[in-house]
């Protein structure tokens, strides 16, 4: 009984009620929807600023490098030893670059999971921050920007390649690098010489700054190979290529794939494949292997399968890369070695 002497019907109250739920859940379906939408959009990451961020972090990273080589600052110390028992060394250049290159992409993507080389609990007080311009060479060869949800993305960094060469004074080998993955395949590769102040960035499906040369020798190729971390990678290339197989030693991942590019530098030697036989880390091929991807070319395990670029950081089958040719064929010269693992 309602006050007054007015009787509510039980039907009249329960349609008011349906009205008035209906009111609220079409005001707050408006509200959650577009909350979900404000969420999705923080989410999703447009590679074409991902790639500016990745090619300034590999600049900012360098300058870090430079700056504590000229200071021969390196203060160098073991990391601990490889499996094949080679000093892995860590100096003061990789770990400045890495609190800039791991700061500055994090700050501007904070839901993307970037993995470094390196680690450190400090905050970087001055963490460089991004200015939000994309420069003129990426705006100019990539003309459509492309979102991807940034749970799919890996970042990989390399804040300083051929640390060992560093340490030697052998400069032209060092690089900085950084990679995007999408779905655990390389799409954004940047490697950088702070030293020349040279960098190849390339995009899968959207451009690059470099190019593959016209052409390639694989029948007698020059065939570039690991200096200190080589393993028994000239008898294996010689069983697959000849005893006259030119091997060109050199440091760094990073420069080995620019050896393969069109480079218009004298530094860089010219080489027409990148063999290697020990085991080595996603921060350090998956720069090279976007950037060749990209251009057509191959980076692959040397038993010619994919590498996935998500989840650990282990590359156990060893390496080919190759540009512009039957990268198959290659793959079929090379002796099985099963029975040789991480030699
Ligand atoms: N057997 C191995 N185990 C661990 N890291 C290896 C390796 N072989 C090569 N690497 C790493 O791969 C990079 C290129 O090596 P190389 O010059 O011998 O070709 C170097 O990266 P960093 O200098 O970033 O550590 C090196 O440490
Ligand atoms: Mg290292
Ligand atoms: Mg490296
Ligand atoms: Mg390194």
């Amino acid at each position: 009984m309602a006050p007054m002497g007015i009787r509510l019907s039980p039907l009249g109250v329960a349609v008011f009620c349906l009205l008035g739920l209906g009111v609220i859940y079409h005001l707050y379906a408006g509200v959650i929807s577009s909350r979900i939408a404000a969420f999705r959009q923080g989410r999703a990451v447009d590679l074409r600023e991902l790639l500016a961020v990745s090619v300034e972090a590999a600049a900012v990273g360098g300058r870090e490098v430079k700056r504590v080589r000229e200071q021969n600052a390196l203060e160098e110390k073991s990391k601990g030893k490889t499996r094949e028992g080679a000093k892995e060394m860590l100096t003061l250049g990789d770990l400045y670059s890495h609190r800039k290159m791991y700061h500055l992409i994090k700050s501007t993507f904070p839901f993307v999971k970037v993995n470094s080389e390196e680690h450190d609990d400090v905050a970087d007080q001055e963490s460089a921050v991004w200015d939000h311009v994309i420069p003129e060479d990426i705006r100019h060869k990539i003309t459509e920007s492309r979102e991807v949800p940034a749970e799919s993305i890996t970042v990989w960094i390399d804040p300083l390649d051929a640390t060992q060469e560093y340490t030697e004074g052998l400069r032209q080998y060092v690089t900085t690098m950084v990679c995007v993955a999408v779905d655990g395949e390389p799409v954004i590769g940047v490697i950088h010489n702070p030293f020349t102040g040279y960098t190849a960035w390339a995009m899968v499906g959207g451009g690059s700054n470099v190019n593959a040369r016209p052409s390639y020798n694989t029948q007698s190729p020059r065939i570039i190979v690991s200096r200190s971390h080589a393993g028994k990678v000239k008898p294996f290339i010689q069983e697959a290529f000849g005893n006259d197989t030119v091997i060109l030693p050199a440091g760094g991942a990073g420069y080995k794939v620019l050896s393969l590019l069109d480079i218009p530098e004298e530094k860089y030697e010219k080489a027409d494949v990148y063999v290697h036989v020990t085991y080595i880390k996603k921060w350090d091929i998956c720069a090279g292997n976007a950037i060749l991807k990209a251009l057509g070319g191959h980076m692959t395990t040397l038993k010619g399968e994919e590498i996935d670029y998500a989840g650990s950081e282990a590359n156990e089958g060893g390496l080919l890369a190759s540009l512009l040719v039957n990268h198959k064929a290659l793959v079929e010269k090379l002796p099985n070695r099963e029975n040789e693992k991480h030699n």
